[in-house]
């Protein structure tokens, strides 16, 4: 397999960066046109002092290399898909000064962001054949594949000197094969899946898992960081999306076990909020805990990472560990799991609410 380099840059100190694979977002420039003039750093993050690593995924050398984000980008950005994600992300870009033009399939997701001072246009085909550099952002690989390669899909308004730049959550076959039809039109591509959910998206705060084009990583790391607090540069295309996979198949896991801690500790007589506090100041701690540990309590699951969404990232992590066969029988359990939530009508709840597929088993 070839050797794939790693890169970070961090909106806060110098990260050690861990061994990777693969993922993807789609961005388009073309230096001749427009202006993203008023790219304002947040004065927390001061924009020249990013630092940024140049790491193997898989050997750890490393070297560093300039960071690009002094380069502001100067274009015209276009932005399909407009749901929990990808709206306030076009929105942070709005708001940065950039001039944005957005798609939704749905097109009544757009008016915010046109109220805000988007243009809007009727095809992805059309956004970006009016864009430098295009970014989408759909729910899975079918809608990514179609939005980009399908009829008045982007590519077709694709060319020389422009970009794409797919953030969906996919696995590497479907990246790859959108990637080579946006490279076949002379334009370049870059796949950029995002850690970080609905909150970090409003709060400039994901985490960019890139790969593809160098040269296109390097034009959009400004707009990148308008939207992130870091980017990591994996090499060729499909490390980003394994790499994506690869940590959300972990917090698939530690949510169902989570609230299987949850139920048991309310089944033998603890305080589940009790258990929350435990686990906060332990060493399992994570953020996700205190954040939806509350509401889970209560029942409730105002969405934020949709839970068909999380049943479709475990179904691609078991897919990319069959072509490697590595066993991962924890996360093929807890896919079984999230296919019992989605069988009882919970897809479009938070991905928390797998609580209730183990409820519903334990009082049957
Ligand atoms: N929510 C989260 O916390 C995170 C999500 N992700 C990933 O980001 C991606 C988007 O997530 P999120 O914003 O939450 O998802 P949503 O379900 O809120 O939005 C999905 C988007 O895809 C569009 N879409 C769906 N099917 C089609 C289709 N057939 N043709 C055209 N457009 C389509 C939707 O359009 P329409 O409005 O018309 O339905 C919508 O714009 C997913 O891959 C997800 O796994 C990654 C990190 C965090
Ligand atoms: O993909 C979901 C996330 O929270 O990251």
């Amino acid at each position: 397999m070839a050797m794939a380099m790693t890169t970070l840059i961090s909106k806060t100190t110098p990260i050690s960066i861990c061994p990777s694979t693969t993922t993807s977002m789609a961005i388009a420039f073309n230096s001749a046109s427009a202006f993203c003039p008023q790219f304002k750093p947040k004065p927390t993050f001061p924009l020249f002092s990013k630092p940024l690593f140049f790491l193997s995924s898989r050997q750890f050398s490393s070297r560093v290399i300039n960071a690009s984000t002094k380069d502001e980008f100067s274009g015209r950005v276009g932005f399909l898909g407009l749901g929990i994600m990808g709206s306030p992300m076009a929105q942070n870009l709005l708001k940065a000064g950039c001039d944005v033009t957005v798609w939704n399939r749905t097109k009544s997701k757009c008016d915010p962001l046109i109220s805000l001072g988007a243009t809007y246009q009727p095809s992805p085909e059309e956004v970006a054949a009016s864009c430098d550099v295009t970014f989408a952002m759909l729910a899975d690989p079918e809608s990514a594949v179609d939005v980009a390669c399908g009829k008045h899909g982007a590519a077709n308004g694709m060319g020389p000197g422009k970009g794409y730049v797919d953030i969906s959550t996919v696995d590497d076959g479907t990246s790859k094969l959108i990637s080579e039809r946006i490279k076949a039109t002379g334009a370049l591509f870059l796949e950029a899946p995002v850690s970080g959910s609905k909150k970090p998206a409003e709060d400039g705060q994901l985490i960019f898992l890139t790969a593809g084009d160098q040269s296109l990583y390097e034009k959009v790391a400004s707009l990148l960081d308008i939207m992130g607090k870091s980017k990591f540069y994996l090499g060729d295309v499909g490390n980003g999306a394994a790499m994506k996979l690869v940590v959300n198949m972990v917090m698939g896991s530690m949510m169902a076990s989570f609230s299987e801690g949850l139920l048991l500790s309310e089944k033998v007589g603890l305080d589940p909020s009790v258990l929350v506090e435990v686990i906060t100041q332990g060493a399992i701690n994570a953020p996700m805990f205190k954040l939806k540990g509350p509401s889970m309590i209560q029942s409730q699951y105002p969405t934020a990472f949709p839970l068909k969404h999380q049943q479709k990232d475990l179904r691609l992590a078991l897919g990319l560990a069959e072509s490697v066969s590595q066993p991962i029988p924890i996360a093929a359990a807890t896919n079984e799991l999230y296919k019992i939530a989605k069988s009882r009508g919970l897809s479009d709840q938070d991905f928390s609410a797998v609580i209730e597929a183990l409820k519903s088993n334990t009082t049957e």
